[in-house]
């Protein structure tokens, strides 16, 4: 395990040459810089020419090629893709495409070390030498791996800073100095790299730091494919990063695999996505398909949340079996004989056998309404004998009294003798028995009152607005009484988040409708004729507009509300039982039992990166430890990693955050802040009736503090009993998880709403209510407090939480 000395970079300098203002030190340090702006043109010289060969390729379509008609289809549609993909990869690259030099020590031979330089993405010259180090390539893992301790053979690492094209600054660490050559070691300057990137302005999105990850992150970024890791770590501690470089460098080293089968982010809401849906582009990377558990069912968007009574009890495992038994409810036989009337006539069939068709359906190791089938047939069968029956009978008695009476004549006697013994209906008849039945809508009715074609929504609708049906349900599945009157609502409304899984639960069970695997048949062949006509009007687009104006989402297909899927995944998030290559789930504390089901079933190789900290738990169905959520999905265990250094929130404002922890879950601990800049924090009290006026004031002064030079980015974090008010004193301020929630410079939010997120300065209001709501006592307003990268205010009616004591008051 890493130690934050391992963590965090040690500066190491020439001795006398660290200072600045020294004349001779500024004369090194812009040498030097010269030297790397040298290196860094011809490195943008290089993407340039690039772009221009693959925009030129693009424009130019694919060649005729060999093949049948169709194969040549795929392949143009193939390479156009192939085509628009690197575009779309080298223009995401431009700001800082290199930020790292690794200078290794001599060999024993006495030969040079190697110098590589790192970016974004790997570049070779025109002789095919490498010119820059893809990130993600082991040659690039020194300059992450080295520290002082272990520095391997590197003799130093150098931090490019660029603006633009243009170097600006440059940050050696120098681990062996005789290991230098004479000429780099009269150039060697310091500067605290990581530092410097952390105190930068939030920006309202996530950005990458491909630049200055750290040793401990580095090992979660490359740890292998198989198997499920988990990377525990408290706020600020770099898991989200951690974990989306990971999809990066996982589509890397994995590309087969990954690109047909695809990555899945799974995050707790859509502003979370949003923050963080840049840094795969930045990356190199357009591939990987993100949802929230609420958007896992395809044509479901799922936002609202459930009471916490319910979120609990839909969110536990005996939700399966509630799903499960609703199923079977739905597979009925009626209480005595099944009657009919078709035709004039009363068809029946005895209740028996209606108990045995079912149970022969049943027995079918199949979904319902695969089982529905054999289930209709066999009734249908049945039917349709009981009407040859009662027509052979209408028939037949009047013969048979007429035999009875002496009135046939012999020959006629021995002809129906002989019928006696042959079956009524022969193959023929009898399937053209059954389809006629079959478009009596009566009989029709009948049998789907029996056994329904069900879809998930139908099931789970008609279900939850029938008492009776939950009753009986949830009897099988082990429900109190009570609870299943938590369950019962009227029909219509909106799915929930906890619906979701419930939704998944319910496909599973149910197998596809005729109408879903028909729709699914359009759409595959539709899919094929709109391939052809993306790849063309990619080229279209490409040669109407400048290769800097594409927009990569296009490129990429990753977002578009018409037509059918384009990329991998896109046609991933569209197909329910589609398999991935690799599920990174973030926030993942807060899914539920049932929630990893529906992710489960969308890994079977249980290829999964899971990040999240137990200790900011919010969702009152979430995670108590991840045994409890994981145990039962693997037999040969799971991998941890923890983070132990807090990379965003100062060091004065963690220690009021472990104050917070030590209370609510003394159990766990908070990380260590690599920080210790910015003021301490402070509580203001207010009292209710003037929380309005103060806290506009108060958002306004902390503005004036955090904007000033930058963008900063302020968050108002208020318990529900105070959203209102919030919302009422700041008009202007978007709320909630909308999408200019992260453009804004002022936003309210409530802690559910503030999951993963960060911003500059953060007015917590109302922490005794934030404290009461939290189901587990004060975890979210420890989430609250550890949003804030440089300034924390807490404002408060009554006394201040015992917590919080540590907080200056003002
Ligand atoms: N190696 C690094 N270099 C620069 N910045 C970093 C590094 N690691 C993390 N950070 C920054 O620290 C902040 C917190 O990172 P991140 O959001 O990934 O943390 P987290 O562990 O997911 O936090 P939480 O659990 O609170 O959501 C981000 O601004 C991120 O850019």
């Amino acid at each position: 395990m890493a130690t934050r000395q391992d963590a965090t970079p040690q500066a190491v300098s020439t001795p006398g040459r660290e200072k600045s203002g020294d004349g001779a030190d500024e004369d090194v340090r812009h040498a030097a810089v010269r030297a790397e702006q040298e290196y860094v043109t011809r490195v943008y010289d290089r993407l340039d020419e690039e772009r221009a060969e693959a925009e030129a390729a693009l424009r130019a379509g694919p060649g005729e090629g060999g093949g049948s008609a169709f194969s040549a289809q795929v392949e143009r549609t193939v390479v156009a893709g192939e085509r628009a993909r690197r575009l779309s990869r080298l223009n995401a690259v431009e700001r800082g495409l290199c930020f790292g030099r690794v200078d290794h020590r001599p060999d024993g031979d006495g030969e040079p070390g190697d110098t590589f330089y790192i970016g974004r993405i790997g570049l070779r010259d025109e002789n095919r030498e490498p010119l820059l180090i893809d990130w993600r390539a082991p040659a690039a893992r020194p300059f992450y791996t080295a520290t002082p301790g272990s520095p391997g053979t590197l003799a130093r690492r150098r931090h490019l800073h660029l603006r633009g094209r243009t170097v600006v600054g440059i940050d050696d660490e120098v681990f062996d100095l005789d290991g230098l050559s004479e000429d780099d070691r009269s150039t060697l300057v310091g500067e605290a790299a990581l530092l410097a990137t952390l105190r930068r302005g939030r920006t309202g999105r996530m950005s990458d730091v491909v630049a200055t990850i750290q040793e401990e992150q580095d090992q979660v970024i490359r740890a292998g494919l198989p198997g499920i890791l988990v990377v525990q770590g408290g706020p600020g501690t770099g898991k989200t990063v951690a974990a989306l470089h990971r999809a990066a460098y996982l589509l890397y080293t994995h590309r087969d695999v990954l690109e047909r089968r695809g990555v899945l982010v799974v995050g707790p809401n859509a502003t979370f996505l949003r923050y963080i849906e840049q840094v795969l582009p930045g990356l190199g990377e357009t591939d990987v398909a993100l949802a929230t558990v609420g958007e896992l069912f395809p044509g479901v968007r799922a936002t609202a949340a459930e009471t916490p009574e319910v979120a609990v009890l839909k969110g536990g495992l005996r939700m399966a079996g509630l799903v499960e038994a609703a199923v079977r409810d739905r597979q009925r036989v009626p209480d005595g004989d099944l009657e009919v009337e078709s035709d004039g006539l009363t068809l029946r069939v005895d209740h028996e056998t209606c108990l045995r068709v079912r149970d022969r359906a049943r027995a079918l190791r199949a979904p319902h309404n695969v089982q529905r089938r054999l289930f209709l047939h066999e009734m249908l069968e049945a039917l349709a004998l009981n009407r040859a029956e009662q027509y052979d009978r209408m028939t037949d008695e009047p013969l048979e009294q007429m035999a009875r009476d002496g009135g046939l004549p012999e020959w006629l006697q021995e002809l129906i003798a002989e019928s006696a013994d042959e079956p009524l209906l022969d193959e023929a008849d009898l399937r053209l028995a059954k389809e006629a039945l079959w478009h009596d809508p009566a009989v029709r009715a009948a049998l789907d009152g029996l056994w329904p074609e069900l879809t998930p929504g139908r099931l789970l609708e008609e279900l939850f607005a029938d008492r009776a049906a939950v009753g009986r349900a949830g009897a099988a599945a082990g429900l109190e009484e009570a609870e299943c009157d938590l369950l019962v609502r009227p029909p219509g409304g909106p799915w929930t988040i906890s619906d979701v899984p419930l939704l998944d639960e319910a496909a599973e069970l149910l197998g596809e409708d005729d109408r879903a695997g028909r729709a699914r048949a359009r759409a595959a062949a539709a899919e094929r004729a709109e391939e052809e006509l993306y790849a063309r009007e990619v080229i279209q687009v490409t040669g109407l507009t400048e290769v800097e104006g594409l927009d990569a989402g296009l490129l990429a297909g990753r977002h578009h509300d018409d037509g059918p899927p384009r990329t991998t995944a896109e046609r991933a998030a569209a197909d329910r039982t589609w398999v991935y290559g690799h599920v990174i789930v973030d926030e993942a504390q807060e899914l539920s039992e049932m929630a990893w089901r529906t992710v489960m079933r969308r890994i079977p190789t249980r290829s999964l990166t899971v990040v999240g900290d137990i200790a900011q738990t919010g969702s009152p169905a979430g995670a108590r430890s991840w045994e409890q959520m994981l145990d039962r999905y693997v037999t040969d265990g799971w991998r941890e990693q923890r983070l132990l250094v807090n990379y965003r929130t100062p060091a004065a404002i963690m220690r009021v955050a472990e104050d917070v922890l030590a209370a609510v879950a003394p159990d766990q601990s908070a990380p260590r802040a690599v920080r210790d800049d910015g003021p301490p924090p402070v509580a203001v009290r207010v009292p209710g009736e003037e929380t309005a006026t103060r806290l506009r004031a108060l958002v306004e002064a902390e503005l004036g503090e955090i904007a000033a030079g930058t963008e900063g980015r302020l968050a108002v974090i208020t318990s529900a009993a105070r959203h209102a008010v919030a919302r009422a004193a700041l008009p202007d301020a978007p709320a909630g998880a909308t999408p200019e929630a992260l453009d804004s410079p002022v936003v309210v939010l409530t802690c559910e709403e503030a999951k993963g997120l960060e911003f500059d300065a953060v007015v917590v209001v109302d922490p005794a209510g934030i404290v009461a709501q939290s189901p587990r006592g004060g975890q979210d307003l420890y989430v609250a407090i550890t949003r804030a990268t440089r300034r924390l205010t807490v404002v408060h009616d009554g006394d201040l939480p015992p917590m919080l004591a540590r907080l200056a008051s003002r």
